[in-house]
Order: C-alpha cells, then sequence, then structure tokens
C-alpha cells in the first residue's frame, strides 16, 4: 500500500424557513433550509473540507471564496468534483469518506441511499465508500431549536 493520509472536516449552516434544504445533493421536503453563498450543502461542505485537509490543501473557503459570483447558488456537487480534480492533480485517490449530520428534523434515514449514490458519481468512487450517518441533538441548543445544521466528516486517501 502507498502512503495513506486522514482528513477532518466540519460545517454549519443556519436554517430559514421556506428555503430550500439541499443535503447530500438531495433537495429534501421541509419548512426550512440551509442558508448560504452556495446551495449550503452542509454534509458535501464538511466532506469537502475532510479531503482538502487530508491531502493539506487549505480548506473549501480558500478554493471557493463566499464573495465570488462564480459560487452563488452552485451545487456543491459541483465543488466536490473541483476538489476530486485538486486531490488528483497532488495524486491522491480517496479511500473512503465517512460523515455525520447533527439535525433535529426532518429524518434523514430515508434519503440516505440517493445522498451516498449522489456524492459517489461526483466523487467517482463506490457507494460502498461511502458512510452517511445521522444524530439529533435531543432538543438542546441551537441544533435542537432547529436553527441550524451541522455536518462532520473523515477521510482517508491514499497516493495512487
Ligand atoms: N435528522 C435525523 C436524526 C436522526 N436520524 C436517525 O434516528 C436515529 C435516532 O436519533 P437520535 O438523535 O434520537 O439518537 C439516529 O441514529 C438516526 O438513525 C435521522 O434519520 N435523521
Ligand atoms: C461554499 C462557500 C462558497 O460558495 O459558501 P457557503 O455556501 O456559504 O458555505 P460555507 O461552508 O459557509 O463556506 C464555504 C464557501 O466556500
Amino acid at each position: 500500500m502507498g502512503k495513506i493520509r486522514v482528513g477532518f472536516g466540519f460545517d454549519v449552516h443556519q436554517l430559514k424557513d421556506q428555503h430550500p434544504f439541499i443535503l447530500g445533493g438531495v433537495k429534501l421536503e421541509h419548512h426550512s433550509g440551509a442558508y448560504g453563498h452556495s446551495d449550503a450543502d452542509v454534509l458535501l461542505h464538511a466532506i469537502c473540507d475532510a479531503l482538502l485537509g487530508a491531502a493539506n490543501l487549505r480548506d473549501i473557503g480558500f478554493h471557493f471564496s463566499n464573495t465570488d459570483n462564480r459560487w452563488k447558488g452552485i451545487s456543491s456537487l459541483v465543488l466536490l468534483q473541483h476538489v476530486l480534480e485538486l486531490l488528483k492533480e497532488k495524486g491522491w485517490a480517496i479511500g473512503n469518506i465517512d460523515s455525520m449530520i447533527c439535525l433535529e428534523a426532518p429524518k434523514i434515514n430515508p434519503h440516505i441511499p440517493e445522498m451516498k449514490k449522489n456524492i459517489a458519481a461526483a466523487a467517482g468512487i463506490d457507494e460502498d465508500d461511502i458512510s452517511i450517518k445521522a444524530t439529533t441533538n435531543e432538543t438542546m441548543g441551537f441544533i435542537g431549536r432547529q436553527e441550524g445544521v451541522v455536518a462532520y466528516a473523515t477521510c482517508l486517501i491514499e497516493r495512487v
């Protein structure tokens, strides 16, 4: 086996009423949604940061500034594709990704297969190499009050 590295990513976005909610590239039916410069997909942003961190390539805001109109409203699946190109240029391939979404509602479990499919397609990896999990915050804090959504991700990358 060649050189391997691990990475870690975190993201948080505010939830606003009557706003689209995109998570893992899936549009969720919900009364509120994540707000940001892009489509505010916290799961994909955490995954992008884990991958960039593993490759020591700074972070998502360094590559895709939230003051740059090119990224306004953009699908974070496109950002993930860009991140993959950056990793490839440095000779890295993804081993696996694990992630956790912290969200009070709606339930994420029914959407996980579609999220995995979207991420696998954008990152060019097997669905089996992507794990997505979810937890509520047991009604506590800003997540519990449904004011925000958080995601964490870890990954392993290997030299090809
Ligand atoms: N937004 C969410 C939150 C949780 N889940 C699933 O429910 C299980 C129980 O959640 P607790 O926070 O009460 O431990 C959790 O393990 C997930 O499987 C979900 O789908 N969507
Ligand atoms: C994705 C970017 C760029 O559009 O903006 P946001 O959608 O606001 O997301 P965030 O995780 O706050 O910052 C990263 C930015 O690069």
